[in-house]
């Protein structure tokens, strides 16, 4: 793969990967969205300029869309300010024949003053509302983004679960969130830039075309030199910036690990310090020679267009003289046509600049659409019958392979699960508890066989309505950073009728976390983030029963446990698995290692690759020579009293 180096240039990635030590940095590989960033390089300014139509109506229809009020107003408000321009141009050059003119002083004066007024008013009306005109595009920038970001997060809390397996999907994600979200309020701010531009250019070339139309044709001329070097300095700048993309997600890597409260102890017990510290050296020294053969270059390449642009501005000025010489143009046109050339020149720079700005936005934009796209194939329709809940969920012969793999995690699985049932599902690591558990709990789709719901096929049945009957308690749970209270109460943050289901407190209680949480500095107020200022942390375990409370509180007929225990002391698995017995209105689905406490479980499934190879209660299991009867006497002989000889297995 191609990598783009310190100056810029294309080169091998062994090279760029290795440093002046001949060491390398194997992370440093370029990510893949950096794709986008090549093309940019490698395309020319007029191959850009011919996708600007398309692109600029884009970006009036995302701007559009987020507020008409400011997409109108940066417009036509800028539009309104070229008009101006050529207005007060105009009167220029009236202004100066009038003072031109023979006869005495306050004469010419006098006759000057109309159009000087004019001038005045056009210069200030122009100044006015190129202010008013950044004011809504500056209102109007931020709008833009947040609504992109809004409608990219809305996806990814909307996509399957199943979506996040796909390599290809998270990738993609990551690459929009760095880039591609903010990229459409770019857009729009480069598109009101580019407008400005044109419009400016266009006020400018009007003024100049009615003075003299020779020297419109010499300004188009003597601006290429300019618009050469604004090209490659952006886009040295651009490639520099690119280079420095890889070697900076390093750095911010590198600076995480070593200013970060979970990594603290473990940098220390390792004393990984100098370790860290030399790399994050090597990669500064990588950076600073990066930037300094960039300002070398970019000086070159400023020096080389200045003295080209000024050259070209000398010939402007020297057919200027011929026409004033020849008595092609008076001496008040002239000087009204200086200073027309002047605007026209500033006006041309803003236009190249947003062109180059805009074609690169649009490439990231693409990702964002991309992954927008990608993220609703991944989504269920809404639509679908509610349901009021389930009295039997059936699986038939429901298998579901994850993507990449050739072995199914669940194979052809049948059971039939009813209301106030307790069931565990028991196996070793790997054997596709979890997978299957998910399945249940509707958070992932069989990829083949069915799940029907007294009956009914899930597939029909609105997802929305059938998750508000679904609590997990996941094995691998997150930290919120909310409050105590908010860790529990998210759990059914829309609940419809305070008093419905248990209180907050009430589930605390059940998951024998209450009184933890009341000791906390601010009870269920106190912020569980250490990160953040008053925030506090809790224990693993701790953490597991605010979990299990969360759960509790979600109050749903089907409540799936995946290892509900596994960090939780006696006492508070005690308590825990108090709460998870027989109700008659809950499906209780238990997986866990820890097998005494799946003695009373109505129906206990045992899974092997997949696949279901026993089932029955405990005393049926216990009575089959199978795995479950080994598991369990493997486990039970861990808390024998005797100095009986270790299983086999073990020794
Ligand atoms: N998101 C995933 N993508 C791809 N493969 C996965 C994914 N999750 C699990 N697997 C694979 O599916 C198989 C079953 O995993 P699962 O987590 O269901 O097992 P488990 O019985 O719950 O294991 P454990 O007891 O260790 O929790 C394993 O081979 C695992 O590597």
């Amino acid at each position: 793969m191609e990598t783009v180096t310190r100056a810029g240039q294309l080169a091998d990635p062994d090279e760029t990967a290795a440093d002046a030590d001949g060491s390398t940095f194997p992370e440093l590989e370029d990510p893949d969205w950096m794709r986008h960033a090549r093309e940019v390089v490698q395309t020319s300014f007029w191959a850009m300029a011919r996708r600007l139509p398309r692109l600029v109506r884009e970006a009036i229809g995302v701007a559009w869309a987020t507020s008409r009020r400011n997409t109108i107003a940066s417009i036509g408000l800028n539009i309104t300010a070229g008009v101006m321009t050529t207005f007060g141009l105009l009167a220029t050059t009236t202004v100066l024949t009038e003072l031109f003119a023979a006869g005495p002083t306050p004469e010419r004066i006098r006759a000057a003053l109309p159009a000087l007024l004019l001038t005045a008013s056009a210069m200030t009306a122009r100044g006015t509302l190129t202010i008013a005109a950044g004011w809504a595009q500056a209102r109007l920038v931020p709008q833009v983004n947040y609504r992109s970001e809004l409608r990219m997060f809305d996806a990814t809390t909307t996509v399957d679960l199943a979506a996040f397996d796909d390599a290809g999907f998270a990738e993609e994600m990551d690459r929009v969130r760095d880039r591609g979200m903010r990229e459409a309020a770019s857009i729009v701010d480069n598109t009101v830039n580019l407008v400005t531009g044109v419009v400016g250019v266009l006020a400018t070339a009007a003024a100049l075309a009615l003075i003299q139309p020779i020297l419109l044709a010499c300004l188009l001329l003597a601006t290429v030199p300019e618009a050469i070097t604004v090209v490659r300095v952006a886009r040295r700048q651009y490639l520099n910036l690119l280079s420095r993309t890889t070697r900076r997600r390093r750095m911010w890597m590198l600076a995480t690990l070593m200013a970060n409260r979970h990594t603290a102890a473990e940098i220390r017990a390792h004393q990984m310090r100098e370790f860290l510290l030399g790399e994050y050296r090597r990669i500064v020294a990588f950076e600073t020679r990066a930037d300094l053969d960039l300002v070398r270059s970019q000086t070159t390449t400023r020096v080389l267009g200045a003295s080209a642009s000024g050259l070209a501005s000398v010939a402007v000025y020297t057919v200027l003289a011929g026409l004033l010489l020849t008595g092609w143009v008076v001496l008040a046109a002239a000087a009204a046509a200086l200073l027309a050339l002047q605007a026209a020149h500033a006006s041309l720079k803003t236009t190249v600049v947003a062109t180059s700005s805009l074609y690169e936005d649009a490439l990231y934009y693409q990702d964002y659409r991309d992954f927008l796209d990608r993220a609703s194939r991944h989504t269920r329709p809404v639509e679908g019958q509610p349901t009021a809940g389930f009295d039997t969920i059936e699986l038939d012969r429901v298998s579901l392979r994850y993507p990449d793999s050739d072995i199914p995690a669940v194979d052809e699985v049948s059971l039939t699960l009813r209301r106030g049932q307790v069931i565990a599902l028991v196996g070793e690591n790997g054997s596709g508890k979890t997978t299957l558990a998910k399945l249940i709990a509707g958070l992932y789709r069989p990829t083949s066989g069915v799940i029907r719901w007294d009956g009914v096929d899930t597939s029909d049945l609105n997802p929305h309505s059938l998750g508000s009957h679904v609590a997990v308690m996941a094995q691998d749970w997150w930290k919120f950073p909310f409050t105590a209270g908010q860790n529990i109460l998210i759990g059914r943050h829309d609940r419809p009728t305070p008093g419905e289901g248990p209180s907050i407190e009430d589930a605390a209680r059940a998951a024998a976390v209450h009184e933890i949480v009341l000791g906390l500095p601010h009870g269920y107020d106190t912020l569980l983030d250490r990160e953040y200022k008053d925030g506090h942390d809790l224990s693993g375990g701790q953490w597991q029963r605010l979990v299990a409370a969360r759960s509790m509180y979600r109050d749903a007929a089907l409540l799936v446990c995946d290892e509900p225990s596994a960090a939780l002391d006696a006492r508070a698995e005690h308590a825990v698995f108090q709460h998870l017995r027989r109700r008659p209105d809950k499906l209780i689905v238990l997986i866990t290692h820890r097998l005494a406490n799946i003695r009373h479980a109505d129906q206990i499934f045992v899974m092997r690759e997949g696949r279901l190879v026993q089932r029955g209660n405990h005393d049926e299991l216990m009575a089959e020579d199978g795995l479950y009867r080994e598991l369990f006497d493997l486990q039970a002989a861990g808390y024998l009293a005797t100095s009986s000889p270790a299983p086999a297995s073990l020794t």
